[in-house]
């Protein structure tokens, strides 16, 4: 008996493979984070292994990113090494029409919007699943505090109507660390209408680091999907 593969599976593999073929040998790349990256950072590492993709550099999204570059043979470099970035290839938790996004998914969005914004290309890679009419229908916002300021943040975020939740570990006892040594709420509002107001507005609270929208930065999103039980990668 076959085991039958999970759709979402495929249509981020598909997704992941476009992207990978699309950076060319002497880039300097920016590694996203997640499982969509994870898979596009793979195939890199088969194009890099294969002879066909040369001397690429990866800028790494987070600690996830950087382990699976170097297990996948991809040198990285640090963003005081190089002058700009060629092009960044992230995954995404919501895009909406304009292609704005919800991202912090995986709690690495502070570090991915820094790289992502100095990318002179940035390609979002998502399964149809994360394509919405609105931001912040299907998923929390969320927003990187320092630890210290997670109450006074979190009763900010309250009388802006948000419904904040501090995101807990799973297999860890207590709340999700980022990279940085901060933590992360997870943000509920009824419909995110102004992204690019409500993105300035609570990274203005005190104590906030970034939060997960990231406005105005797509250049291109690459949507895998499923159609007539093949997968297929369309652009949005
Ligand atoms: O913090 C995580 C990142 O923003 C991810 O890119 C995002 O959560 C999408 O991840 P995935 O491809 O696993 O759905």
């Amino acid at each position: 008996m076959t085991a039958s593969v999970d759709p979402i599976q495929l249509m981020k593999q598909e997704v992941a493979k476009a992207a990978a073929a699309r950076v060319h040998s002497g880039s300097i790349v920016g590694l996203g984070s997640g499982s969509t990256a994870a898979l596009m950072i793979q195939y890199l590492g088969d194009r890099l292994q294969s002879g066909e993709l040369k001397d690429i550099k990866g800028v790494p999204t987070s600690f996830q990113s950087s382990v699976l570059a170097k297990q996948y043979g991809i040198p990285l470099v640090t963003l005081d090494e190089i002058e700009y970035i060629d092009i960044a290839i992230d995954g995404a938790d919501e895009v909406d029409p304009q292609h704005n996004l919800i991202k912090g998914g995986g709690a690495a969005h502070t570090r991915e919007k820094i790289v992502d914004a100095l990318a002179k290309e940035f390609i979002v890679v998502v399964d149809s699943s994360k394509l919405v009419d609105r931001l912040g229908t299907t998923f929390k916002l969320p927003v990187e505090v320092i630890p210290m300021a997670i109450t006074p943040v979190a009763r900010a975020i309250e009388k802006l109507g948000g419904k904040p939740e501090l995101r807990m570990g799973v297999k860890k006892a207590g709340p999700v660390i980022t990279d940085q040594g901060n933590m992360v709420l997870d943000v509920k509002f009824d419909s995110i209408d102004n992204p690019a107001e409500m993105e300035k507005t609570i990274n203005n609270i005190p104590g906030v680091l970034e939060n997960g929208l990231f406005v105005g930065l797509t250049d291109l999103v690459l949507v895998g999907e499923v159609k007539d039980g093949q997968p297929i990668v369309r652009e949005a």
